[in-house]
């Protein structure tokens, strides 16, 4: 029995609690304590768990810097050494020997094991050095880690629904040991970066992907959930590697595919029915057909498609701005987009999204016109032209423009030959802006960028392929090849250059600078469903960051160091467009602003007292 009344009231909060979080063993409650290290009204997280098994949970532990009073507690008085050493000294000591990491796949591997010992210190480390870090945990690092992921691996994180796992997924659900969930990453694999099919070895992007939700959104880490869909792999090397961790077979494809996915999407939605579902890296064209699949029934998106198309189009609209001009003016613009998949299309069905919206095209077809795409053969034109063309023409049959789907068709320009190289198309064009979505190093030639240059005053060369060694040029080649004129984007982080004695300013186009405030928007919101309008006013917002001063300086918004605060202004969007659209499922909470609202929400990676409950009180 317990005697003392406040004592009785944390233990009436931690019951009535447990009894809400079934299964919940970390979360943080907020209630009025006792206990001699809290103070009056403050957050507190609580755990049934005791000794060795709190220091070894990565959501509980707080290394070296646990309390006397929480010590005592928790039952881990000599576990520890013996100074409580608070985290900015955890922080230093961490950062010193990160340092001393020397390649940066030993440096990914050293945030992986942080991660796996201490998730706030992670974060904390992560959110102060977004920047330096975003590198190794997300592209270009990533990249090696994913290619190696079967010789890296080193403790689960995640959750892997295999073909042996057909039939059992609904149930297999359950074994996630939290029951909130708020943002999903899901990959199959099939197309990871620009390195191709790397099968259960993708699991790396979307446990790098959701860490930039938590560090960079301010997502709960308890609230994520990264998943590989192993349905095979195509990659011999992979099949060949007696160490590989995925199923030893081929890709399932056809209809054993879609059921395959269809399976876990009703799983999952059974469990967590408010979670939103990004789709990533799913080769074209899965990548379409399960977007559209879905979109209007569940809370998803495809990252590669929609937020690479907000935060390029927000580089596009920026630049109009750099470039003294409106942004209201992008049907002005005439774009080549290298690269037909799904980011290609995506990003420019994004672009003529926002053409059509600004109205200044009478019809879509007009925006289309705008746009020229090339694929590995060359320009998407007219095969009927083809024969003119003696001199390159590919082998009859190669790129049979039959393979073309709708989406894709509509870009195909009937008054030009089929599968043009890019640097004719160039000289044809004049193109404003060029956009490299190919996952192939190099396609920006020499003469191509010389060629674009000759035409216009700042050319805006942006290679978004990742990695970095995948990317279409480099800065240096762009600022060489343009005489320092360029306004330059990258998917991949390049250093800003110095060409002529003058920094030239290198940005990057990344998805990343999307999704995790869009990801903080719908779960604020608990938006039922994700909108084209969402991924355009996300591309509006972003657009809008950049002081004219930067802009002068060919900086088009705030790099991934800013990431809270470009997160936040999504988020604020996100919500806003949630609630005038009818699908926010959360009301407004009375008496504060939107932006508060977000801004409250977002986690903080910081230490707080930790409880035990159930025997102990
Ligand atoms: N910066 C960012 O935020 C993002 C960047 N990306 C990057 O975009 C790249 C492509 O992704 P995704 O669209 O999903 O991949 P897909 O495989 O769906 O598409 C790749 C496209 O590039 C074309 N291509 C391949 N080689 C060449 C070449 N030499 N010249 C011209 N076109 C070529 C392919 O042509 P074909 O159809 O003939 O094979 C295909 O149309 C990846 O490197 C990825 O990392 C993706 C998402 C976000
Ligand atoms: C950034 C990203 O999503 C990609 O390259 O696929
Ligand atoms: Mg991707």
């Amino acid at each position: 029995m317990l005697k003392n009344p406040a004592l009785k009231t944390v233990h009436a909060a931690s019951q009535r609690y447990i009894t809400r979080q079934v299964r919940s063993y970390s979360r943080r409650a907020l209630t009025t304590l006792a206990f001699p290290d809290l103070r009056l009204e403050t957050t507190v997280q609580t755990t049934t768990k005791h000794g060795m098994d709190v220091i070894h949970d990565p959501l509980l532990s707080k290394g070296t810097a646990f309390s006397i009073a929480e010590r005592e507690r928790l039952g881990i008085r000599g576990l520890v050494p013996p100074r409580t050493q608070e985290m900015d000294k955890q922080l230093q000591r961490i950062m010193r020997n990160l340092r001393q990491s020397k390649t940066p796949l030993e440096k990914f591997v050293f945030m992986t094991a942080l991660q796996d010992r201490n998730e706030t210190l992670y974060y904390r480390l992560l959110i102060d050095n977004l920047e330096e870090l975003s590198q190794i945990i997300y592209t270009p690092t990533v990249g090696e880690a994913c290619l190696r992921f079967h010789s890296i691996y080193r403790r689960a994180r995640g959750m892997y629904f295999s073909t042996l796992d057909r039939g059992q997924m609904a149930a297999m659900i359950h074994n996630w040991p939290h029951d909130q969930v708020d943002v999903i990453v899901v990959t199959d694999g099939s197309r990871v970066l620009g390195l191709g099919d790397l099968g259960a070895n993708g699991m790396q992007i979307p446990i790098g992907k959701l860490s930039l939700y938590v560090a960079g959104g301010g997502i709960r880490p308890t609230s994520i959930l990264p998943v590989v869909l192993d349905v095979g792999t195509n990659n011999e090397a992979l099949l060949n590697d007696p160490l590989y961790l995925g199923m030893g077979h081929r890709r399932l494809e056809g209809d054993e595919y879609y059921s395959f996915v269809d399976e876990w999407v009703h799983a999952i939605h059974t469990r967590y029915p408010h979670a939103l579902i990004q789709f990533e890296d799913f080769k074209y064209p899965h990548a379409y057909n399960l977007l559209n699949k879905y979109k209007e029934k569940y809370c998803c998106f495809n990252d590669d498609i929609q937020s690479t198309s907000a935060v390029a189009l927000a580089g596009v609209l920026a630049s109009l701005k750099a470039r003294g001009k409106s942004i209201d003016t992008l049907n002005e613009e005439r774009i080549i987009c290298v690269g037909a998949g799904s980011a290609g299309v995506g990003v420019c069905e994004g672009i003529i999204d926002c053409m059509v919206e600004q109205g200044k095209v009478k019809t879509r077809e007009e925006a289309y016109s705008k746009i020229w795409m090339l694929d590995q053969y060359g320009l998407l034109g007219n095969s009927l032209l083809q024969d003119n063309d003696g001199a390159r023409s590919a082998p009859i049959g190669l790129g049979d423009r039959s393979n073309l789907d709708e989406r894709q068709l509509s870009y195909l320009k009937k008054d030009m030959k089929d599968r043009m190289s890019l640097e004719e198309v160039v000289k044809a064009v004049k193109p404003t802006v060029i956009l490299g979505l190919s996952g192939s190093p190099g396609v920006f030639t020499e003469g191509a960028i010389r060629a674009m240059a000759a035409n216009v005053e700042k050319p805006c060369i942006f290679p978004l392929s990742n990695p970095t060694h995948q990317s279409e040029c480099t800065a240096e080649q762009a600022f060489e090849w343009t005489d320092g004129r360029a306004i330059f984007a990258s998917g991949s982080p390049f250093k800003d250059v110095e060409y002529k004695g003058k920094i030239r300013k290198v940005n990057q186009i990344n998805n990343a600078m999307s999704f995790p405030g869009l990801g903080l928007g719908i779960t604020v919101s608990r938006a039922s469903r994700v909108t084209g309008k969402m991924f355009l006013e996300t591309a509006v917002t972003i657009a809008s960051m950049a002081s004219e001063d930067q802009l002068k300086q060919g900086i088009l918004f705030p790099g991934v160091g800013a990431l809270r605060q470009v997160s936040k202004e999504v988020a604020t969007r996100v919500c806003e467009i949630a609630h005038d659209e009818g699908l926010a499922r959360a009301p407004m909470r009375p008496g504060t602003s939107l932006r508060n609202e977000i801004e409250e929400s977002m986690w903080v990676p910081e230490y707080v007292p930790t409880i035990r409950i159930d025997g102990h009180i």
